[in-house]
């Protein structure tokens, strides 16, 4: 891979305890190009005991980062930032390599990334307390924050920067230290990130990357065990998340879940079909359909079904399906071979179902076996497994809907609740549906929500906590009250 910077990748390199980490036992794995199906490098498989010694590397870091200012950590924070823009075009190189993402959607990565960096350097200068009216005249009551201490971290491929950033920024703002398990399909991008911090200046240990394959389940094990880590923060899938929390409740940690979504997207008879075309292309074909918040299911109220998909159809056509390097590609690969076939079995399984494939459909082997078609699917009955669960591919299944409660029930029938869109140009609909929806982040008239800015997050079996926004700090926060007597 040709790199500005070459230092952004070690070879045969995992980063502990703040420096590039070459263990001396023979067991790497391959990352994999997902446009190839070759291997770009390979990084150690790491196991329990060396996840452990990244830990206790934390615990010492822990002291330095809690007694520092926020201010201090503040010009940490600042400095990595401007080091991820300078090297956006190296880093949007290997996201694009490892994750397969086109360049422009790998640079768009990279600015959301450092813009939680940037944010997050903001949030460490504002960690202030509270001054609560005691009920016994005799009492003041005041609360300080403190930093929660060492904090387990484990992210999926699907944004190998940002969903980094989005959890470390935060808890070194607040002054934890880090020991983060990225994705195996994407760690390269992690360690060029842990590198940049510390040439920012990050204490020694305060964020370690731990690669592994083979040894996912222990490692997990001690990022959810571990009686010094004190806070686990995981995004990934459901069934994922839910074994994870479980594991934390023997030692009581503080718990984050970021999980898998399955977003309804409602065009009402009386939205702005044009916006609303801009929004269902944006919010589903991002990142080939693989993120957590794309449009998962459309409902079109039947006076505006055909015109909305014939629309899609001719924005859909001119997709260019092709390498993710490639500057005329607009939809890239998807992460792997097994996820292709997941879509395929999504269409497979709506069409024994009455539905009828408008565009796509298939799998696009003469790119590669982990390409699929930009695919629409019309008349897709609402017990198909595209609308009861995530598809993760470039997979828009169409249903026909006629009133706004039935709507909102079909929106609402599924055990989670990340995002959810709909556009109509009525004003008492738009506050109507956004309260009713049942999920964490809703678009009004916008397929587009991630902001920095705003609190991301679900219900249900969504997860639990928010993350980004001036409330994601308090995730690695803890609230200590302090009673005073004045009359003695
Ligand atoms: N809510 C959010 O913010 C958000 C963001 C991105 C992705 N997601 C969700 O993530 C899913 C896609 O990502 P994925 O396929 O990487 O999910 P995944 O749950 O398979 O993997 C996520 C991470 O967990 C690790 N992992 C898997 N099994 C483990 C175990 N037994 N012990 C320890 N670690 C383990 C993986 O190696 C990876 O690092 C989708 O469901 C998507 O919706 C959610
Ligand atoms: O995949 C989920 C995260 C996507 C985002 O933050 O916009």
């Amino acid at each position: 891979m040709q790199l500005k910077n070459q230092s952004l990748i070690q070879p045969d390199s995992a980063f502990i305890n703040g420096k590039w980490y070459r263990p001396e036992s023979d067991q790497y794995f391959d990352v994999i190009n997902p446009a190839t199906s070759q291997p770009v490098a390979k990084v150690p498989d790491l196991d329990e005991k060396q996840c452990t010694e990244a830990v206790d590397a934390a615990v010492k870091a822990a002291v330095q980062l809690k007694n520092m200012t926020g201010k201090q950590r503040a010009e940490i924070l600042r400095r990595w930032f401007n080091l991820l823009h300078e090297s956006r075009d190296d880093l949007a190189t290997i996201i694009t390599a490892e994750n397969g993402k086109p360049l422009a959607e790998a640079r768009g990565e990279v600015v959301y990334a450092s813009d939680f960096v940037d944010w997050f350097a903001g949030e460490a200068t504002r960690i202030d307390g509270t001054v609560h009216q005691a009920s016994a005249s005799a009492n003041r009551i005041i609360t300080i924050k403190q930093p929660v201490g060492v904090v387990g971290i484990i992210t999926p491929w699907n944004f190998p920067a940002a969903m980094i950033t989005r959890k470390v920024g935060a808890a070194i703002a607040a002054g934890c230290p880090c020991v983060v398990k990225p994705a195996a399909e994407t760690p390269l991008t992690a360690l060029a990130l842990a590198h940049l911090a510390y040439q920012a200046g990050l204490p020694a240990g305060a964020l370690s990357i731990v690669t592994t394959l083979v040894h996912t389940a222990s490692v997990g094990k001690v990022l959810t065990q571990h009686p010094s880590i004190r806070k686990f923060s995981f995004t990934g899938s459901t069934a994922v998340g839910k074994l994870l929390a479980a594991q934390c409740t023997t030692t009581m940690k503080k718990v984050n879940l970021e999980l898998g979504g399955n977003a309804p997207f409602i065009v009402f008879d009386d939205a702005d079909v044009s916006k609303a075309v801009d929004g269902i292309v944006a919010s589903k074909f991002r990142l080939s359909g693989q993120t957590c918040v794309c449009v998962n299911r459309l409902y079109v109220q039947s006076g505006v079904h055909d015109r909305i998909v014939e629309a899609l159809i001719a924005r859909v056509n001119q997709f260019r399906l092709g390498p993710g390097d490639d500057p005329k590609t607009t939809l890239g690969p998807l992460i792997s071979k097994k996820a292709a076939e997941k879509v395929a079995a999504h269409t497979e399984d709506a069409v024994k179902r009455g539905g009828h494939v408008l565009t796509g459909g298939e799998v696009a082997s003469d790119l590669g076996e982990a390409f699929f078609q930009p695919t629409i699917v019309t008349n897709v009955a609402p017990d198909a497994l595209c609308a009861r669960s995530e598809t993760f591919g470039p997979f828009l299944p169409i249903l026909r809907f006629g009133t706004e409660d039935e709507v909102v029930q079909m929106a609402n029938s599924t055990e989670v609740g990340l995002a959810g869109y709909f556009f109509t140009e009525n004003i008492s609909r738009a506050w109507r549906v956004a309260e009713a929806l049942e999920v964490g982040m809703v678009g009004v008239n916008t397929g587009l929500i991630s902001d920095v800015a705003s609190p991301f997050g679900g219900v249900k079996e969504s997860g639990q906590g928010r993350e980004g926004s001036r409330i994601g700090i308090d995730e690695y926060l803890e609230v200590k009250s302090m009673t005073f007597a004045v009359n003695n």
